[in-house]
């Protein structure tokens, strides 16, 4: 496939037509964008949201390693900052960390206070709960989208269990930076390179090959800052995505969104989580220069089990053997290991699964 394949589609009159639109680009790339008409998830909030992440890598370490992960100054697990090379989306494939910057804020819960934030977010608390709340609204009527083109006679599957008044998601909205690196070449770490692929003397890898845990993320980018590439389970080859796929047509970029392995995992594999990573290829002699994204990771509330959607398309396909939840478990290396008897006999709830990808991401201990 060709990422100019990947439709750009306008959500802001739903039907049954947008459903099907929608539910295709899902089910066969497992990435789409959608038309950013200025409401949605409005430009300036954006421009904003960068501004402040900009501000905020640029603190010192001391300042940001106060808000370290899982800390409880962070407000616990998965919030809060990772340092370079702290987590690898990647484990098996590369040996380093990434070389990125993360700061991981959840949306706020009910009843529940805002998670402590350093200084220079505090200072925006509003601005960025207000993005979040745009976020997991565009999530939720791509959701209520999916279950309509899914055929599933409550088309309120989704969205119910994505209800964040009705208690604790595994939501994260997740600010990315990554460094700009001096030209390549006589670093003295060959062996380094070796260790994370073949590729990596024309390429540098920013964040490992992955396909993402929950259910659904957007990725914000900036113009001139790509990077992303998408592997497609039908090549072999790392296939570039554009922040803006037709500048002269959509003043705005439209809003990445790609499936996560949870609506993978209900959909038995209809629904397509696909790998991806982010990439720089390295010219001889040049550098590289820094770039910044954010990704909100959209979860289900916590006790949602990972159980097949009740949607005859996904019975069908089922059937005919190219799915299944065993093989999609096995495709994505979610095997948690021998010992995990729960993992390989029982449905795990949303939670459950989670934990499990942080503890293999992180190599946490429990
Ligand atoms: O930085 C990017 O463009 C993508 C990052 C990503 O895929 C992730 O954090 O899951
Ligand atoms: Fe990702």
């Amino acid at each position: 496939m060709s990422a100019s394949e990947i439709p750009v589609i306008d959500i802001s009159s739903p039907s049954p037509e947008i459903a099907k639109q929608v539910l295709h680009a899902a089910s066969t790339f497992g990435f789409l964008f959608i038309k950013n008409d200025g409401i949605t998830i409005p430009p300036t909030d954006i421009d904003a949201m960068f501004e402040l992440s900009k501000n905020l890598f640029k603190s010192s370490t001391e300042e940001k390693s106060e808000y370290a992960i899982h800390s409880e100054k962070a407000g616990g697990k998965n919030r809060g900052w990772v340092a370079m090379q702290g987590e690898s989306l990647d484990p098996e494939g590369q040996k380093l960390g990434d070389p990125k910057e993360v700061f991981n804020i959840a949306p706020p819960a009910p009843d529940t206070p805002f998670q402590p934030l350093p200084p220079n977010l505090s200072s925006s608390s509003s601005l960025i709960s207000k993005f979040q709340s745009s976020c997991h609204n565009l999530c939720q009527q791509i959701l209520s989208l999916l279950a309509i083109g899914l055929e599933i006679s409550d088309e309120e599957y989704f969205t119910a269990r994505h209800d964040e008044t009705k208690g604790q998601v595994g939501s994260i909205f997740r600010l990315l930076y990554y460094p700009s690196s001096a030209p390549l070449g006589d670093d003295g770490d060959d062996d380094d390179d070796e260790e994370q692929g073949e590729d990596t003397k024309e390429t540098s890898v920013l964040a490992g090959a992955h396909s993402d845990y929950g259910t659904l993320t957007l990725l914000f980018r900036l113009p001139g800052q790509a990077g992303l590439e998408l592997l497609p389970s039908s090549t072999s080859s790392w296939t570039p995505v554009p922040v803006n796929p037709s500048p002269s047509v959509y003043a705005y970029p439209p809003i990445l969104v790609n499936i996560g392995d949870l609506l993978s995992f209900w959909t038995s594999g209809l629904l397509k989580s696909t790998v991806h990573r982010v990439a720089f290829s390295n010219r001889p002699g040049e550098g590289r220069g820094e770039r910044y994204s954010m990704a909100y990771f959209c979860h289900p509330l916590d006790d949602v089990l990972l159980e097949s959607v009740p949607s005859k398309m996904v019975r069908d396909f089922a059937a005919k053997g190219e799915g299944g939840v065993e093989l999609e478990r096995q495709r994505k290396r979610l095997g948690f290991g021998v010992d995990d008897k729960k993992a390989k006999d029982e449905t795990l709830t949303a939670r459950e699964h989670l934990d499990r990808r942080l503890k293999v991401t992180y190599g946490l201990e429990s």
